[in-house]
């Protein structure tokens, strides 16, 4: 699995998205913080109320090294999900990367600490804590629907889940369509003879 996990960390969101189709990726106003962020993982899902976190809390705590905390935030954009503090604890206990359908704020301090973080953008206001919420069950986020354990990645262009079970096959599908991607760019890069070509087969079709 975690050869799987590093493999997909070298092909972009673009690709995987092709081999879906388009039909796996979150809302593309889910964004990263950096534009250089990437990261591949096992999701962790998580389904909190509007405006509590004490279960983000509680995923941070059973994360394992290399997991992906997604969370099902329903789209809230007044209170954070996390600052600094809480980001930090996930960095420093492996967490790969958070994503969330929703907002953060410190972004300052979360930026100064390096760790992928997909989100809707930044609140002022922080969360309760007052406890619901549930970790590892089925969740929707970004409109798309998360099982636990399945296979996230991320990059500038967005956030794309491959389902556990077809990790491989995608894969494979991903690399070569990363590799036909390359060539038509080799074939006519620079090359306006080349390109006109290219144009007047496509719209011959
Ligand atoms: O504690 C929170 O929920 C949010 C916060 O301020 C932090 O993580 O720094």
């Amino acid at each position: 699995m975690e050869e799987l996990f590093s493999s997909f960390q070298n092909i972009p969101t673009t690709c995987i998205s092709d081999v879906f189709e388009g039909l796996n990726n979150l809302d593309p106003s889910i964004k990263p913080l950096k534009e250089d962020y990437k990261f591949a993982g096992r999701a962790l899902t998580v389904k909190m109320p509007v405006g509590d976190n004490l279960v983000v809390l509680k995923a941070i705590r059973e994360a394992k090294p290399g997991d992906v905390i997604i969370i099902d935030a329903k789209g809230d954009q007044y209170r954070a999900i996390a600052g600094d503090f809480v980001v930090g604890m996930a960095k420093t206990l492996g967490v790969s990367a958070i994503v969330v359908d929703g907002v953060i704020r410190d972004i300052t301090g979360i930026k100064n600490l390096n760790f992928p973080v997909f989100c809707k953008g930044t609140a002022v206001a922080a969360s309760g804590k007052a406890g619901v919420g549930e970790i590892n069950v089925p969740i929707s986020c970004g409109g798309t629907a998360i099982q636990p354990g399945d296979i996230v990645v991320g990059d500038a262009d967005g956030v794309v889940v491959i389902p556990q079970s077809m990790g491989q096959e995608v894969l494979e599908k991903s690399r070569e369509k990363l590799k036909k991607d390359e060539q038509r760019e080799q074939d006519v890069s620079g090359n306006v003879e080349a390109i006109k070509k290219y144009l007047d087969n496509m719209l011959s079709k």
